[in-house]
């Protein structure tokens, strides 16, 4: 079981080296030693916030596919948080360098964005709340993993308030709650052994290919 539910730890574990491909990536190293070149960070924040609208529009998505008022209230409290709270590091940080919120709102989309953040909206179109979930997990509960990871292990970096955002106990106990809300979903949905269900290879197939799709984020944040 892992610090942030039992089924999050068995859809890393099927996703095996995909996993620590974007959770040590090396843009995420390049975050943690400084070494990540000034113009790929704004580059990538600039992205992110893009990022961060089709996130909301999918965790809105969450609370019409959601099957009980506290599935809803997770989802819906997500949407805010994301909207009032991680949007405005974006804003504040691309403020000092600059960039206003006039330049982020007509910034162009990248493929690799657009790739991502659609997958994941098509998970949710397209599947229920278990394959919206599984599409999700990837983005909450990795940044969770770094933050937690480069809080201990960060050099002299000028990227210390992204990493105090990732690594604050504001933010882990979002990750703790993400866990669990993906345990009881899964339970109330597929019973106690959800491994044994036909829809399980799709579940982690989803996690894994959300996996991928943040390596490739990544990836586009190195290559402004
Ligand atoms: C590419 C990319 N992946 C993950 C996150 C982190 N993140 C995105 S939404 C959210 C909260 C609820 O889903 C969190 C933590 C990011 N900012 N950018």
């Amino acid at each position: 079981m892992s610090d942030y539910g039992s089924i999050f730890g068995k859809w890393r574990a099927a996703a095996g080296e995909t996993w620590p491909a974007y959770t040590h990536h090396a843009f995420v190293e390049g975050l943690r030693d400084g070494s990540l070149p000034q113009a790929s960070f704004l580059h990538y924040l600039v992205q992110d916030y893009i990022f961060l609208i089709h996130f909301s529009r999918a965790w809105a998505l969450a609370v019409t596919k959601a099957d009980t008022i506290d599935e809803m209230r997770h989802c819906a409290a997500t949407v805010n948080a994301l909207i009032d709270g991680e949007m405005k590091l974006h804003i504040g940080i691309c403020a000092e360098a600059g960039i206003s919120e006039a330049d982020l709102a007509k910034a162009e989309e990248r493929i690799e964005n657009l790739a991502y953040t659609r997958f994941v909206l098509d998970a949710g179109h397209s599947g229920d709340f278990l394959d919206l979930l599984a599409a999700l997990a990837p983005c909450v509960i990795g940044y969770g993993e770094i933050g937690a990871r480069l809080k201990e292990a960060a050099g002299e970096t000028p990227y210390q308030q992204w990493i105090d955002t990732y690594a604050s106990d504001d933010f882990q106990e979002v990750c703790k709650a993400a866990g669990a809300l993906i345990d009881s979903a899964v339970a109330r949905r597929l019973g106690d052994h959800p491994e044994d269900s036909p829809r399980w290879t799709s579940l982690c197939d989803r996690f894994t290919t959300a996996t991928r799709l943040e390596v490739g984020f990544w990836q586009m944040g190195m290559t402004p």
